[in-house]
Formats: structure tokens, sequence, C-alpha cells
């Protein structure tokens, strides 16, 4: 049983089709990536399933409820959480308080009930927890905007899973990173797909192909192949659409 399901999603710019009938799933535990070269419509889907942008036509589904005409606010309060390529964070605040303000705004009723002492606890305390999860429980202190690129990137996965999202969207998470910042966010998406189901957009074939259990490949705003990565490896018109743009390796 799929988690998410987008289902003939159509977004137009007017004579121009860049999401044509695109249907898209990913179970639960499972990371889906999905590629394509430039302009092949991959930000215009990923803004329609997170509700930045309105749909053509189609449907979007998440865990039974569906999201098609939910605000942006309403679908991450569902469960769906995206980082963006742009960082979210705030540069001028701490790590810690970064990750305060993001666990305070998806507590809800949760620490509602509790004295001012223990909600303030339990928010540090899930603060903290998060910090773990990516690696930055060292870095509390630290003034988010003077961390190195990589460093930032994690923390804004970090105030992502703040929302306790079903479905995580990583739009370019490796994107401006040298190798070994990538490898690192490659092992952090691995731990990541037992809290979440993980849709991946990337552009770094390598980091592509090792974490993905499905991918999708899109190209002039259709699906024109998804599989898994053996299958996409050896796709021909996958192959063809890359030739002299990136090698799928
Ligand atoms: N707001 C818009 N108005 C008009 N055309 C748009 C708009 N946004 C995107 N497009 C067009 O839609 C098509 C798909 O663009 P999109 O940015 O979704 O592709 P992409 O696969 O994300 O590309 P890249 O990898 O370069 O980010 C392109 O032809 C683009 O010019």
């Amino acid at each position: 049983m799929s988690l998410f399901v987008a289902q003939d999603l159509v977004k137009r710019f007017g004579g121009l089709v860049a999401t044509d009938q695109v249907s898209l799933s990913v179970g639960p535990g499972e990371v889906h990536a999905l590629i394509g070269p430039n302009g092949a419509g991959k930000s215009t889907l990923v803004n329609l399933i997170s509700g930045l942008l309105p749909a053509d036509g189609g449907s979007i589904m998440l865990d039974g409820v569906e999201l098609t005409t939910m605000s942006a606010h309403d679908r991450v309060r569902h469960g769906l959480s995206r980082c963006f390529q742009i960082t979210s964070v705030f540069r001028g605040d701490s790590v810690l308080d970064n990750l305060l303000l993001a666990v305070q705004a998806h507590s809800g009723s949760s620490f509602r009930c509790l004295g001012r002492r223990s909600a303030e606890g339990g928010l540090r305390e899930r603060a903290q927890e998060l910090a773990h999860k990516v690696g930055l429980e060292d870095r509390l202190d630290r003034v988010a905007g003077t961390l190195p690129h990589g460093v930032q990137r994690k923390l804004d996965v970090a105030l992502a899973l703040a929302a306790r999202p079903k479905l995580l969207l990583l739009d370019e998470p490796m994107a401006g990173m040298g190798p070994e910042d990538s490898q690192q966010m490659v092992e952090l998406i691995a731990r990541l797909r037992s809290e979440a189901a993980i849709l991946l957009i990337e552009h770094d074939m390598d980091a592509v192909f090792q974490l993905a259990d499905r991918i999708s490949v899109l190209d002039y705003g259709k699906v024109l192949a998804s599989g898994d990565t053996t299958y996409i490896r050896e796709h021909p018109e996958v192959q063809a659409v890359y030739l002299g743009v990136e090698e799928v390796r």
C-alpha cells in the first residue's frame, strides 16, 4: 500500500504544460527519487505537491487524506514536510533557538496541559532530540549563519523533522556541497528513512543511486520511466535523455 499517491497531476503555464499527467507514489519507508534534466518540471511538481502552486488537474493523497486543495501550511499539519533548496534557517539565531522555534510551531496542544516549566523542558528535550538525529548535538549554541553550508543543510532537515512528517520532501539536499558533505547527507538521509518516507529531488546521481528504492525520470513534464535503480540505469530512453547532460551510472 502506498502512503503517498499523486495521480494525473497537471500544471500549465500559458501554453506550456510543465506537469503533464504525472502520477507518482511513495510507500512507507521508501526513498523515491525524482530526476530529470533542467527544465523537465521537477520544481513545478514539488511545488504542486507541497501546495506552493495550485494544480490544474489531478489529485494528491497522503495516508488516506486528500491534500489536493489544502494550503501548504495544512499539508504540513497533515504530515508533508519540505526542505527547501534555499535554506529556511534563521541565520542570526542559535541552532537551539532555531530548533525550539520549529518545535514550538508544530507542538500544537502537546505541551499545553503541562505547567510552563515542564512545557519548556518538553520543547527543549524535543529540540535536543532533533539535533541528535542530524548530528548537531554539539553545536546547539552556535549561531546558525556562522556554520558551514553542509551543517546548515542538516539543520534545515532537522527543522523539517520538527513537524513529525509522514512524507519528507527533500529538494536538492546536496546542492552546493562538496563530496565529503554530500556523503554525510547521504548517510543522514539513509537513517531518516526509518522515520519518514522520502521524495528526493536531486541532481547528484551518485547520491540518487545510493539512496533510491525507486526512481522516476521526468522529461518535458511527463514521467519518462519509473522503476528500481537497475531498470532506470538500463533504460534506453533515460540514457538518451541524459547523454551529454549527465552520466547515469
Ligand atoms: N512560473 C512559471 N511561469 C512560466 N513558466 C514556468 C514557471 N515555472 C516554471 N516554468 C517552466 O516550466 C518548465 C519546467 O520548469 P521547472 O523549473 O519545474 O523544471 P526543473 O526540472 O525543476 O528544472 P531545474 O532542474 O533547472 O530546476 C520550464 O520550461 C520552465 O521554464
